[in-house]
């Protein structure tokens, strides 16, 4: 009987004559994939809690639904679920942290007091591992925050209280990427925004600007520390207005330099999101990519490998935008096993990245050039049975991950030892 390695091996050789076929280099496309680091949110490990403790509800128009059990309790659970789901997906990645992720040691420290000191343990971790880290200040989850304003709040007080918080967690990002020797993207977003019929627009999106400049007021240097700011078309309680939606922060990112980030989710679910890059990308030098899967909403689904997200992969590919843009990752289910959304979401970006590399992507070119558009549909069709999985499986087994359903059974031993004894 043939071994399973011996069979992924034999199905990888017929797989690479097949792509060579069509010109392309499935070793070079499998030596660039493994240089590509997703960023993997924390907060897909415990419902976007935090370990704050302080009995605030989530709010901010951000909704997890369901209750599997074994969600991470504290720091060391999440990052015990976190070693787990790493094992079983192939490269090295980063750690995206909210700030509501801070370790005080039991001692009540406010969000525009925190400091890198609360983030030593996760830096700690991720140097152990080789991976980078990025960040973002937690405008919800709070009381100064229980309306749903933050940094466009009407109180000044308030504002600068969320202004505050900004600054810390630039010092914050800036010790991360010092520490971990790669840039720290640490990512604004804020709830603010009106349910209803909103009559003054104008007041509040000028409070915002204003707040974003005292926040960014002291450069820091982009090799430690990159800030970035995120829109969106509505939210649940800000389904008339939102404050910093997408035209907001284009301007912003343009003129200020600023990252402009693109969640998936976070347009109207007609629009294609990928096709925002190339137009971002002329104005803006980096883009943060929240790769996310709305289904009717903005609902953050896991990822998987739809056509939407195969279009982004494809766009940073074919526009050679994989050093000028950021790939994180943005959605949390609580429906299923915590570990295995993380695995699969992870996966299904890596998967759309790998389908993109190895596109003859010369010779679709050409075909576009020379107006032969019948040879650019045959040949993307084509690609489509290619057997792309055989070269998945390959990769899979170059870094050590078991290949097929195997990683499921580890997911579910980890439940069965570890998650299932969670109160
Ligand atoms: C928790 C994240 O910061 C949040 O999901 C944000 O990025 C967002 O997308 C809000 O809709
Ligand atoms: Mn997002």
């Amino acid at each position: 009987m043939t071994s399973p390695k011996k069979n992924v091996d034999q199905a990888f050789a017929l797989a690479k004559e097949r792509y060579a076929a069509l010109g392309v280099d499935v070793e070079k496309a499998l030596e660039r994939l493994a240089k590509i680091p997703i960023s993997l949110h924390c907060w897909q490990g415990d419902d976007v809690g935090g370990f704050e403790n302080a009995g605030e509800g989530l709010g901010a128009g951000l909704a997890v639904t369901g209750n599997y059990p074994g969600k991470a309790r504290t720091a060391d659970e999440l990052r015990g679920d976190l070693d787990e789901a790493l094992a079983l997906i192939p490269g090295t990645h980063r750690l995206n942290l909210h700030a509501s992720y801070a370790e005080t040691g039991g001692e009540k420290v406010d969000r525009d007091a925190l400091e890198p000191a609360h983030f030593r343990a996760w830096i700690e971790w991720a140097k152990a591992k080789g991976m980078g880290m990025d960040f973002n200040p937690t405008y919800f989850s709070h009381p100064k925050a229980a309306d749903g304003w933050t940094l466009a709040h009407p109180d000044k007080a308030i504002r600068q209280f969320w202004i505050d918080h900004g600054i810390a967690c630039r010092k914050i990002g800036a010790a991360m990427g010092e520490a971990l020797g790669t840039p720290c993207v640490t990512n604004v977003w804020i709830p603010d925004g009106m349910k209803d019929a909103t009559v003054d627009r104008k007041g509040p999106r000028e409070r915002l600007l204003h707040a974003l400049d005292a926040m960014f007021a002291t450069p820091i240097d982009p090799r430690l520390n990159k800030d970035a700011v995120e829109g969106k078309l509505f939210g649940i309680g800000s389904e008339t207005y939102v404050v910093g939606m997408h035209e907001f922060y284009l301007g912003y990112a343009i003129t200020r330099k600023k990252v402009f980030t693109v969640d998936s989710g976070h347009f109207h679910p007609t629009e294609v999101v990928a096709d925002k890059l190339s137009s971002a990308l002329t104005y803006v030098d980096e883009v943060l990519m929240h790769v996310s899967r709305g289904v009717r909403w903005d609902s953050d689904h896991v990822v998987l490998l739809t056509d939407d997200i195969e279009l982004i992969a494809q766009e940073l590919v074919r526009g050679d935008y994989l050093d000028r843009v950021h790939i994180g990752l943005d959605f949390f289910d609580a429906s299923i096993n915590r570990v295995a959304a993380w695995v699969i979401g992870t996966r299904s970006m890596i998967k759309a990245l790998l389908l993109a590399l190895l596109e003859p992507i010369d010779a679709l070119r050409k075909y576009e050039a020379d107006g032969d558009y019948t040879s650019r549909l045959a040949v993307l069709e084509e690609l489509k049975s290619l057997p792309f999985g055989a070269v998945w499986d390959h990769y899979l087994q170059t870094k050590d991950i078991p290949v097929g359903r195997a990683w499921i059974d580890g997911v579910k031993r980890y439940e069965a030892d570890v998650l299932s004894k969670r109160g």
